[in-house]
């Protein structure tokens, strides 16, 4: 059956899409909303019913005088605009501040759905895609005033009330002329329509802006975040930065501006229908008042509509709904979208996987939107429980059959199956707890040391020993001991007693993360570049214990250092995405091809006089 939503106006979409949100974020305050709006609406029509009447009643009391009936009448009346007035007070301080509330929730909501949203697939590539990128932009947005949907719910109250009011007061309205009344109900609905397209485009053109604002933001961040301060500092680049994204933010602001210039047609055509529609309301009511077709009760009521009809599609509030009409649905489809590719629950792995091999057989990869394959057919076996070494040039594709491993890719052809199971076919959550991988451009967190070393496997972060036998493992003991607030001290200088490490010792925190994931039972550890940032001798002191961190389990070491790579049991050569040799050391100096060619020009380089032992 046709979904009888898709018809409807963008902006409605958007407010049904944020009314669909609400009771998942707090039924109790969404029918504080629903009620709320309702009493709101329907008191100011009630009290100027009751203040027509009141009015109408007053000249009968003062004829009968006050023991008369129609001056109880009065009193009557009296009391009633009197309580409500007093509720119409107390409903609005009570339904703003439940619906500053809500929309807080909702602005949290949507962040939590997508941060959800953007975890549930397989592999990372969705991360890489631009129209994903330019998505996310808006969920960075969501808690920034400009933008902010919960700004949507907080004007909704007035939006939803004014617009009742303005449907009640046609309502009313009808009583003096049938005809008056159902102009009003078709005339402002049409203005309102008119307006929301409005904001809508600008809206929109602001998000087809997304990528734009995206470049000018980054260089902003460059010249603000403290990373790329150095270089920032040292290539003198700060005026080039602010010229830069001068450039790219005029050239994303400008089409949202012009979409923003009030178009005459549109000014004129609004301002016109409300002028027209007030002269012949007005006109024909003082017309019928002066033939005394109309008692004076009955005129205050008619004015008194007459004012409420007028009070719609007024103000920011309007503005706020197309807020909700361009972010919310977008944010609710990427949610929809990315749900589609989520990780189908794979084949549980066990706790000593891989217990014989992984095996890539002619995997082909080309990353999502490029034109050209990184792996050409790469056939490499890696028999559990030993180490390999990975070599080749730049470029060649090492770290991308890492990441096809680590499952966030997935091969575009051939196949990469461990113990004998198509890796595709594994849960991925369980696969990747088999892994660790001290990756070449690890992160750096700027949090306490522990959650530093901890976060290889959060679900024993809390473990003290297993935290020490890591740091341990990866050389690193001793420098927590001697941070100021130990294992507690934030590896940021952007924190009070934090503390920046240098790039070595950076590398070998990120190695005792890797190193605290194989303590929870990964069984798998990757080596990318581990000692790129060492000196000689932390470098050296790692290689000594390789054979101690690699115990037990199967290692892939990537490294352009030849004197580390020996120590493995198999060597891989790796040139143009496929595998041209591989076998032990020896094996493959005695086949004196490429692997001994690069050995020996290394060897040479870091041995003065000769030999060729590096
Ligand atoms: N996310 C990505 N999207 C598109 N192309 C990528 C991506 N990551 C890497 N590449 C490309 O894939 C190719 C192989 O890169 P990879 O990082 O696997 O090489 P490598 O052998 O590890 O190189 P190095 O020794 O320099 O670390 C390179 O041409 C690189 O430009």
């Amino acid at each position: 059956m046709p979904n009888p939503l898709h018809n409807l106006p963008p902006t409605a979409k958007g407010i049904v899409a944020v009314l669909r949100v609400l009771p998942r974020v707090s039924r109790p305050r969404t029918a504080l909303l629903a009620g709320g709006v309702v009493v709101s609406a329907v008191l100011p029509i009630g009290i100027a019913v009751v203040t027509g009447l009141l009015i109408g009643a007053i000249p009968i009391a003062a004829r009968d005088g006050a023991d008369s009936p129609a001056a109880d009448r009065v009193g009557t009346l009296l009391i009633a605009v009197a309580i409500a007035i007093l509720l119409e007070r107390l409903t609005s301080p009570l339904l703003r501040a439940a619906v500053s509330t809500l929309g807080r929730d909702v602005d949290r909501y949507l962040q939590e759905v997508v941060l959800s949203a953007l975890a549930r697939p397989r592999g990372i590539a969705h991360l890489e895609d631009p129209s994903v990128i330019d998505e996310v932009r808006i969920v960075r947005g969501l808690g920034m005033s400009a933008h902010r949907p919960g700004q949507t719910v907080e004007a909704l109250p007035e939006v939803l009330t004014s617009w009742l009011r303005a449907i009640g007061s046609a309502a009313v309205l009808t009583w003096f002329h049938w005809w008056l009344g159902l102009l009003w109900l078709v005339v402002w609905p049409i203005i309102v329509y008119r307006m929301q397209r409005d904001y809508l485009r600008v809206g929109e053109e602001g998000f087809g802006q997304s990528a734009q604002l995206r470049q000018a933001e980054y260089v902003r961040d460059l010249a603000l975040d403290p990373p790329p301060a150095k270089e920032i500092r040292l290539w003198g680049v700060l005026d080039w930065l602010v010229t830069r994204f001068d450039t790219l933010w005029q050239a994303g602001i400008g089409p949202i501006r012009r979409a923003r210039r009030p178009r005459p047609g549109m000014v004129l055509g609004s301002a016109s229908a409300i002028l027209v529609i007030n002269v012949v309301s007005y006109g024909l009511l003082a017309y019928a008042a002066v033939r005394g077709d109309l008692t004076l009760a009955a005129l205050a009521v008619f004015v008194g509509a007459l004012a409420d009809a007028n009070e719609y599609a007024v103000g920011d509030e309007h503005l706020y709904l197309s807020n909700a009409a361009v972010t919310v649905p977008k944010v609710l489809s990427l949610e929809k979208r990315l749900a589609g590719d989520s990780a189908e629950p794979g084949l549980p792995v066990g706790a000593d996987v891989p217990a014989q091999e992984i095996r890539y057989e002619g995997v082909l990869f080309r990353y999502p939107g490029t034109e050209r394959d990184v792996l050409t057919g790469l056939d490499l076996v890696i028999p559990a429980g030993q180490s390999l070494a990975i070599v080749g040039d730049n470029g060649a594709g090492k770290t991308s059959l890492v990441k096809l491993l680590a499952g966030f890719y997935e091969p575009t052809g051939g196949k990469i199956s461990v113990d004998g199971t198509d890796l595709a076919s594994l849960d991925p959550e369980a696969w990747r707890r088999r892994v660790a991988v001290l990756f070449q451009d690890f992160t750096r967190y700027h949090l306490p040391v522990r959650d530093n070393i901890g976060l290889g496997a959060p679900e024993h972060a809390g473990d003290e020993d297993m935290l020490r036998r890591a740091a341990a493992r990866a050389g690193i003991g001793d420098l927590i001991e001697s941070l100021p607030n130990g294992w507690d001290t934030v590896l940021s200088q952007a924190y009070t007693d934090g503390v920046d490490l240098s790039g070595g010792q950076w590398q070998r925190v990120a190695l005792a993360r890797a190193m605290f994931a194989v303590e929870a039972g990964a069984k798998v550890l990757v080596l990318d570049e581990p000692a790129a940032a060492l000196d000689v001798r932390a470098e050296a002191e790692l290689y000594e214990r390789f054979l101690d961190l690699t115990q037990g389990l199967t290692t892939i070491l990537i490294s352009h250092r030849f004197s580390t790579v020996r120590r493995a049991d198999r060597i891989a050569v790796v040139s143009g995405g496929r595998v041209i040799e591989a076998g032990g050391h020896d094996d493959l100096m005695d086949q004196d091809g490429r692997y001994a060619h690069l050995f020996r020009l290394q060897a040479e380089r870091f041995q003065p006089v000769g030999g060729t032992d590096a």
